[in-house]
């Protein structure tokens, strides 16, 4: 079960995640967003992150080659973009400048649920309002289950992201709300909980060949 954790803030938030075994760390970069960081902050940031766990840059309503050329002189492995209807053609064009893209979305705007169908490597499925840790109903799945890589957002906290995985069987799950003691603060008790019970949640998989299986 891959897992990613988003929204963090300090060094100390990477360090908790990464040693509790989270495979991807997300930055966020919106003004609209209590998570979101001052440009000032992210090198740091991004520079803390260990080798072997994915940093992701995670913007919303951003034209993805903007966002894209962002990331990558920010030095991120990944980009995450929300919020808006993004193209192939808008997806093409970010990926010549980084080639790791995320597609984030919800299964009530209808989206195509094909993992890259936009040229994507990982779909994100989310509620509607992105970071808000709002549940959504699973039960969309059972028309539109996704095959590939594709991760579960929306809601997860340490107490149901094993039933969640149960139910929607993703690739891999998405946390920032429900890790947090208050908006944008995150709780290393509740990281290093939800973590392991993601990973506990599934058939274990070695931390290196979930890492490979990004490539
Ligand atoms: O986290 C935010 O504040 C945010 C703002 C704007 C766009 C995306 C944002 N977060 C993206 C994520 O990957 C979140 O982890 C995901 O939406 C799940 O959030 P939550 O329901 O709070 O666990």
């Amino acid at each position: 079960m891959f897992v990613k954790v988003c929204g963090l803030a300090t060094t100390a938030d990477i360090d908790v995640a990464a040693e509790a075994g989270a495979d991807a760390i997300g930055l966020v970069i919106s003004g609209t967003s209590v998570r979101g960081l001052g440009r000032d902050r992210v090198p740091g940031l991004v520079a803390h992150v260990p080798d072997g766990v994915v940093s992701v840059l995670v913007v919303n309503d951003t034209p993805a080659a903007e966002a894209a050329r962002i990331a990558a002189d920010l030095g991120f492995d990944a980009l995450q973009l929300h919020g808006r209807a993004y193209g192939r053609a808008e997806f093409e064009a970010a990926a010549g400048i980084l080639p790791r893209l995320w597609r984030a979305t919800a299964l009530a705007d209808g989206p195509d649920t094909r993992v890259g169908a936009l040229g994507e490597e990982v779909l994100l499925l989310d509620s509607p309002k992105a970071g808000s840790g709002s549940r959504w109903d699973l039960s969309l799945l059972d028309t539109a289950r996704p095959e590939g890589h594709w991760l579960l957002a929306g809601g997860l906290a340490p107490g149901n992201v094993a039933e969640a995985i149960a139910t929607a069987r993703p690739w891999g799950v998405d946390v920032s709300s429900g890790v947090e003691s208050a908006p944008g603060v995150k709780d290393h008790g509740l990281v290093r909980a939800f973590v392991a019970a993601a990973k506990s949640a599934a058939p274990a998989q070695p931390r290196d060949a979930s890492a490979r299986q990004y490539g």
